[in-house]
């Protein structure tokens, strides 16, 4: 038989207070109208303190009309910090419980419409998708986080953890100073230590950062849940000459742009180390191993002999080049007044994603040992560390958590692996609050969804969407458990 094991509860404790997540159809069709509406309030950052402030107090009355049970619940207190950002604080009937937090951003990146086959704030549905900048990036989070808890407390839910909902205004501004997350205003300064009434800090924390990667990596027969456990470090360095201007009939044999463009184009064409093999990634395959077909299950599975070849293999796509290495992205390049004048200064700014392998300072030297131009002159514009490596082993309830969240919700995946975020996620302003931070979208993205994040035609599937609610309907109740899960139910 299979032995009964206490799992996060025991079976008759489940049966009694657990809430099943089975919606209404009136309440699948408001779910997915509430996110389109919030996609169509253009919440857009542009650049450190340029927001679009209009659109973002209009969000925040936006969240009180489409979920007006989360703002009329005794147990939950509602914060605006930093004008625009949210905290809710969910308070459980069991303060011996540590709190967690649910982590996501209002704000967007902006969206020119060329390209675009829908206009990308127009939030319209199309062949089964909501079309729209902030669908998987990331308001379809903040909805999803907000339905969630709305459908649970419709249904007379009361949790017995506490957990906070941290709804950040300004994620996706890189600068410093910026109250991201809108929670650090919360939490006090830089030390994000609570203030007293707080409780105690966070246990865990979910923001977004990962997926259910479906085809990323050829030969792998089938989706996987990749929940990050770290996310690589970045280097904004903005690299600027300054000549004497003057009249162009008679020029320099090198303008500051030009002296610029062939630093920037050396910088290019000398990518950052390899480093395949210092970094979880090599975990995350071995963990896959037997998933791919033959002959990568064997190459899988004896990395030792074979990681040069996959090492090189991997930099072949973009998206896997970014797991074995820092990546260089010249982003932005500004010189020039006139056509017919030596331009004064030229401007160019580098956007490096730091390996876990590898320092802001390493990364630094290289790029200047790559430059070796004594007229360039380095600049860092902001800079953050990779970030420490959170534990996923049976023990750690965060990751297990996830992990039984992902293992009843999608029961067809049967690989939860851990890896690295190849992106910035605001959960790097919380490593003082814990150990256990997790980035995870209950989502599937494909390859062709990942080009949609800061790019064009962003999308998300209705089904999508309402599994992502699911889910985190399901994952709040689970997060109830006063026990360590079982990370393994033992078979037949
Ligand atoms: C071995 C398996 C293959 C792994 C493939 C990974 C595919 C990519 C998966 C996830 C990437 C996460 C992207 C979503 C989060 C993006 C958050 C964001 O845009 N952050 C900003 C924040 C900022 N302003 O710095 C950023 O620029 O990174
Ligand atoms: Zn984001
Ligand atoms: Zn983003």
């Amino acid at each position: 038989t299979v032995p009964r094991s206490k799992g996060l509860r025991d079976a008759e404790h489940q049966r009694a207070s657990r809430i099943p997540s089975q919606f209404s159809q009136e309440e699948r069709v408001a779910m997915k109208e509430s996110l389109k509406g919030a996609i169509q309030i253009p919440t857009v950052s542009f650049n450190p303190g340029e927001f679009n402030t209009t659109a973002l107090a209009e969000f925040g009355e936006y969240m009180h009309k489409v979920f007006p049970t989360v703002f009329r619940t005794s147990f939950i207190q509602h914060e605006v910090v930093g004008e625009y950002s949210h905290l809710f604080t969910v308070q459980g009937s069991d303060p011996s419980l540590q709190p967690y937090m649910l982590l996501a951003h209002i704000d967007v990146v902006p969206a020119p419409d060329q390209g675009w086959e829908v206009p990308p704030f127009s939030g319209l549905e199309r062949d089964g998708f909501i079309y729209g900048r902030g669908t998987l990036d990331n308001k379809n989070s903040v909805m999803a986080i907000l339905q969630a808890l709305e459908l649970l407390l419709i249904r007379n839910y009361i949790p017995r953890r506490s957990f906070f909902i941290a709804l950040g205004h300004d994620e996706e501004i890189v600068a410093p100073g910026s109250i991201s997350a809108g929670v650090r205003g919360t939490w006090g300064s830089e030390d994000l230590s609570p203030p007293p009434g707080k409780g105690c800090p966070a246990r865990l924390h979910v923001d977004e950062g990962s997926f259910i990667l479906d085809g990323f990596i050829p030969s792998l027969k089938k989706p996987f849940a990749m929940v990050s456990v770290s996310e690589k470090g970045s280097l904004d360095l903005m690299m600027e000459v300054n000549m004497t201007p003057g009249h162009s009939s008679a020029p320099p044999k090198e303008t500051s742009i030009g002296i610029l463009a062939a630093a920037v184009s050396r910088l290019e064409q000398t990518p950052m180390p390899n480093m395949f093999g210092s970094g979880p990634l090599k975990m995350t395959l071995q963990q896959l191993a037997n998933e791919f077909s033959f002959p990568a299950n064997v190459i899988f599975n004896n990395l030792w002999l074979f990681w040069p070849l996959v090492s090189r293999l991997m930099e072949r796509d973009d998206i896997t080049n970014a797991l074995v290495r820092t990546t260089t992205a010249v982003t932005m390049f500004n010189a020039g007044i006139k056509v017919n004048v030596i331009p004064p200064v030229a401007q160019a700014t580098v956007n490096f994603r730091i390996h876990p392998a590898q320092t802001v300072q390493e990364v630094l030297k290289l790029a200047k040992d790559i430059v070796v131009d004594d007229r360039v002159q380095f600049h860092v514009l902001e800079a953050f560390e990779p970030l420490p490596v959170s534990p996923f082993d049976d023990q750690a309830l965060g990751y297990q958590l996830i992990r039984q969240t992902i293992q009843s919700v999608f029961p067809e995946i049967n690989i939860v692996a851990p890896g690295i975020c190849i992106a910035q996620t605001d959960s790097r302003h919380y490593t003082n609050l814990t150990t256990g931070i997790y980035r995870f979208n209950p989502l599937y993205l494909q390859p062709q969804d990942f080009s949609g994040i800061h790019g064009i035609n962003e999308r998300i599937s209705v089904q999508a969407f309402e599994t992502q609610v699911k889910f985190l309907f399901e994952f709040i109740q689970n997060a109830d458990t006063e026990q360590r899960p079982v990370s393994h139910l033992h078979e037949l």
